[in-house]
This record gives C-alpha cells, sequence and structure tokens, in this order.
C-alpha cells in the first residue's frame, strides 16, 4: 500500500536526519530569534507551539512532503465523506459527523446520517433536562440524585475524562460516577454511599455484549432490586436504567425499556464515541447547552484539519512532529502533560484513542508495516509529574518527548495559584529545551564534584499547546486535535486505526479460563506450565 513516492519521502528524510545529526535548540534559537513564533499555528481556539522540537525548517518541508505522497489528504476527505475507510470491519469512520451542524448532509450507504445525529441529541437533551429538572422520578417517587455509568473503554474513558474536565460546569446535586472494570471492588466503591432509590444507572455500550459491563451492569440490577424499597420489583428496573448502544435487542434482553435506549452507529468507532449518545451522562451532569458548546468546539476543529493548508494545520503538525520524534529519532513514548487539574484524566483518555487506534504491525493490506507505528502515551497532570517522572525528563539517558498543555485563564483564580503553575509550565519548557552547562553550573558556585551531576543537557524537544480557557468548546476542540493527529499518523503509516483485532485474543483466552476458576471440580489444564501453575494455585487460595 506504501508507494514509491511515499518510501523516497521516507529515505529523504532519513537522509535529512542523517545529514542533520545533533540538534542543539540553544544555537537555534540564538541564529533565528523569529523561531519561537515562526514554527507554531492557530486553530479552534487553540495555539501550538513546536519550535522547542528538534527540528529546522527543512525539516518540516519534508514531513510535509511525506504527509502529501502519503495521501492523507485523500484519505481525510475520505474519512469527511463517509466512505468505508474501516476497511477491515467495513465501515465508515464518521465521528465528525457527531458534531456536524444540523443543516450539513454526510451521507453513509446513500443515507444522510446527520438528521439522525441531531434527534438522538435532541432526545438526549429532553432527558437531561428531566433528570436535571427533578421530573423524572425513581421508582419510589424521589428524583435523581446520582447517575452511574456503566462502560468501559471508549464507553467509559470519553465521558469520564470529560466528566472532570468540565466539572466547574457541572451540576453538583446530582453526582456523576464510573463504574468500568468487572473488579467487583470497582463497583463496590463507586457505590457505596449511593442511595438506589435516587441512583440511575447508564448502561454504555456500543455492542451490549462486553463483559465487563455486562457483568456490572447485572450486578447494578441486584443491588438495584436487593434494595429493602424495591423488594425486588422488576418494574423498578425501568425507572432506573437506561441504555446507549446499537443493539436494540441485547438491551431489551437485558430489561432496559427500548425506549430508553439512545442510539449510536456502526460507523461511530467506540474510542472517538464521546461526543454521541456515550456522552449521555456527561449531558446530565454539565446540561444540553455545554454538550453542545463542546461540539462546536470539536466542529471547528474538523473544520480546522478539513480545510487548512498543512503547514497551518495543527493536527497535522501535531502528527508530524510525532512521526519525526518516533520514526525518525526513535523516541517510543510521548508524555502528554496537562497543566489543569480537570485535564486529570486526559492523558488516560489519549492512551485508549492513540494506542488502540495506532498499535498496528499490518498494513491496510495486511502485510507487514515497514516501520514502527503507534505512540507510547503517558502522564500526568503538572506540577504533579515534576516531582516525579520530570527528572529522568532532564537527566535520564532516554529522551522523552512531550506535549505540554495549559490555559491562560483558571476556572477559579485563587491568588497566585495560576501564575505558579503556568510559570512552572513554561519554565519546564525552557529548561528542558535548553538545559544548564557545566560553566553556567560552575559560574553559580558550589562544590566542584557537584558540577555534572547538576548539568542538564537540554535539547529535550517538547511542544506546547496554549488555549484561553478549559471551557466546553475548548475541550471539544482539544480531543478533536488529537483525533485528528492519529488519523494523520495512521494514514502515513498505511494502517487502518479505526479496528482492534488485537484486543479479541485476551477476551477469548479468558473466556475459556472462567469455567477453569469457577468449577467445583479440579478441571483439567491444558495451558502452558506457567498458566497452569497460576490457575491451580489461583484455585487453591481464592476462597469461597
Ligand atoms: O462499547 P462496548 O461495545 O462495550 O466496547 C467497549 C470497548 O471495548 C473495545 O471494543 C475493546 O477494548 C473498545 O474499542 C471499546 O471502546
Amino acid at each position: 500500500m506504501i508507494g514509491a513516492a511515499t518510501e523516497a519521502a521516507w529515505a529523504a528524510l532519513e537522509r535529512h536526519r542523517d545529514e542533520l545529526g545533533e540538534v542543539d535548540l540553544r544555537e537555534l534559537f540564538a541564529q533565528d530569534p523569529g523561531r519561537g513564533e515562526r514554527l507554531a499555528a492557530e486553530g479552534a481556539g487553540l495555539y501550538l507551539d513546536y519550535s522547542k522540537q528538534l527540528i529546522v525548517d527543512e525539516t518540516v518541508r519534508l514531513l510535509l512532503e511525506l504527509a502529501e505522497v502519503a495521501g492523507v489528504a485523500a484519505r481525510r476527505d475520505a474519512m469527511f465523506a463517509g466512505e468505508k475507510i474501516n476497511v477491515t470491519e467495513g465501515r465508515a469512520v464518521l465521528h465528525t459527523a457527531l458534531r456536524a451542524p444540523r443543516d450539513a448532509v454526510i451521507e453513509v450507504d446513500g443515507e444522510n446520517v446527520v438528521p439522525a445525529v441531531h434527534a438522538v441529541l435532541d432526545k438526549m437533551a429532553a432527558f437531561a433536562e428531566r433528570v436535571r429538572s427533578g421530573e423524572w422520578k425513581g421508582h419510589t417517587g424521589k428524583p435523581i440524585r446520582a447517575v452511574v455509568n456503566i462502560g468501559i473503554g471508549g464507553s467509559d474513558l470519553g465521558p469520564a475524562m470529560a466528566t472532570i474536565a468540565l466539572a466547574d460546569v457541572a451540576r453538583h446535586d446530582i453526582v456523576s460516577r464510573f463504574v468500568s472494570n468487572v473488579d467487583g471492588d470497582d463497583f463496590a466503591e463507586t457505590t457505596r454511599d449511593l442511595d438506589p432509590e435516587e441512583t440511575l444507572f447508564v448502561v454504555a455500550s456500543k455492542t451490549f455484549t462486553t463483559l465487563e459491563t455486562l457483568t456490572n451492569a447485572h450486578t447494578a440490577r441486584d443491588w438495584l432490586l436487593s434494595s429493602p424499597a424495591f423488594g425486588g420489583e422488576e418494574s423498578a428496573v425501568a425507572k432506573h436504567f437506561v441504555a446507549v448502544s446499537t443493539n436494540a435487542a441485547e438491551v431489551a434482553r437485558f430489561g432496559i425499556d427500548v425506549d430508553n435506549m439512545f442510539e449510536l452507529w456502526d460507523w461511530v468507532g467506540g474510542r472517538y464515541s464521546y461526543p454521541s449518545a456515550i456522552g449521555l451522562s456527561l449531558m446530565v451532569a454539565i446540561g444540553p447547552e455545554a454538550f453542545r458548546a463542546m461540539l462546536g468546539g470539536f466542529h471547528a476543529m474538523d473544520e480546522h484539519f478539513r480545510t487548512t493548508p498543512f503547514e497551518r494545520n495543527l493536527p497535522v503538525l501535531l502528527a508530524l512532529v510525532g512521526i519525526w520524534n518516533g520514526n525518525l529519532l526513535g523516541h517510543e513514548t510521548v508524555a502528554v502533560l496537562p497543566y489543569a487539574q480537570y485535564l486529570s484524566r486526559f492523558t488516560a483518555y489519549l492512551q485508549q484513542l492513540e494506542m488502540e487506534s495506532n498499535g498496528k504491525h499490518v498494513d491496510l493490506d495486511g502485510n507487514p508495516v515497514r516501520r514502527d507505528t503507534g505512540t507510547i502515551v503517558w502522564g500526568e497532570p503538572g506540577t504533579n509529574g515534576q516531582h516525579a517522572f520530570y527528572q529522568l525528563m532532564h537527566q535520564g539517558t532516554r529522551i522523552v518527548p512531550a506535549d505540554f498543555i495549559g490555559f491562560a485563564r483558571p476556572a477559579h483564580r485563587l491568588g497566585r495559584h495560576h501564575d505558579l503553575l503556568m510559570a512552572n509550565l513554561f519554565a519546564q519548557t525552557e529548561a528542558l529545551a535548553f538545559g544548564r552547562t557545566a560553566e553556567e553550573v560552575a559560574a553559580e558556585g558550589g562544590p566542584a564534584e557537584q558540577v555534572p551531576h547538576r548539568v542538564t543537557e537540554g535539547n529535550r524537544p517538547t511542544s506546547t499547546i496554549l488555549a484561553d480557557r478549559l471551557d466546553p468548546a475548548t475541550l471539544g476542540a482539544l480531543v478533536a486535535l488529537y483525533e485528528h493527529k492519529v488519523f494523520v499518523q495512521g494514514a502515513i503509516w498505511g494502517i487502518d486505526s479505526f479496528d482492534q483485532w488485537g484486543v479479541e485474543l485476551g477476551k477469548k483466552l479468558a473466556n475459556a479460563i472462567i469455567p477453569e476458576l469457577e468449577s467445583p471440580e479440579e478441571p483439567e489444564l491444558s495451558h502452558d506450565s506457567s498458566t497452569n501453575a497460576l490457575i491451580r494455585r489461583y484455585r487453591a487460595r481464592r476462597g469461597g
């Protein structure tokens, strides 16, 4: 699938890397005072500074050339047009339709999907308002005070991340909780202080077959019906459970009224689904207006990505910088470091987006890929990370490229907090880029033998993303920025970023092991000797 022109573009980049040798950011900035503003771009309310990357103008030119010859624009247009670019599942990839305006026309198999998207959004809004106003009552006539989303992966991480990110605009008299893990301790802790009479469960599962989600949903049902207030009365389920799914038959089988099912479609990938009905619990928390403002931010970035020339296109630039760091310089991970406590789950959300999308070993034709794919994403909000893992970033022998994310205005202006926070963000990118030489350290005084320990080499590559404030629209734009970054990289690698076959084997093997753990009789085990021994040891100690 990778054509000769693309291979030539890769080869040109490899030659350029070899000729360029070690890049010294001190020198580059000294020679070129305009660098800090030239290697930057702006769109949809976000400002991206990539000047502290280990690149020169020729690097950018060659990377843009790679994006061009790899056919990124054509693939992008095919995605927006609803073509079935998820080839291994034969599906369109239309999360962009979830945030398209009401009058847009986007067709899948000849049918405009936009009216259905807005019909579901309207249904969600009506439901969210009923819950928020107290009009929606539980089985015993009490209003809802807790909404618990039961889902996992894309049916959890997006709404969970965004509910924290937008907590400042959320209602606080209705609590939002999330249960995802099949570990029963998650369910027990999440519901420990909740009153079943005032609790609403949103069972969010695109397929409605996911082991974790169905197990938790059944446990929730038992928890509810075993409450003395309900006395096992099945009809209570209808007032305390709604579903988000593509699978009406399984929803009905569970006992949820399909009138209380919010639909999504097979052209929405799980990890791209939180602007859909998967965001229902988020909409209850922040209200339909804020939810729509968030969709507006997504759409603004969609439009930026669709229409802006590549040299000023934020997702394209972020993707190309990632390709340079990963494929050309060999740095395997990227730290995403939001200087915003509200983004405390953002990196976890990105892990699924980036690693489930682009962790692929074959190209679209099924041939082994020629270069590494995917990015290992990790990180924590600043300034916490500074007191944990930044030491390795400054002085370790492995280079960790990083994206710093910050906001000009805080939600809460408490004394000097925000200036202190942002001073740290700027200082970290400065320190990582320019370091401190032995001469500078020596000039500061102190014991000579400490000098080598206190030197920081610098030349650690970072990008900085700045926005005015973390409001719903900005969050939408930020998520869409990373969605499209992942898309561009997948297009350049020539892989299917929208399937996830790799997660299937583990699920299948777990299903085979479940009865071996649960059977009263000693099972005949035919795994490898390690797995057999672990299962025997577990059985011997598992207790009742
Ligand atoms: O929404 P569902 O169908 O329960 O799936 C949950 C998650 O499981 C996966 O299919 C695999 O982990 C994800 O892609 C998805 O987000």
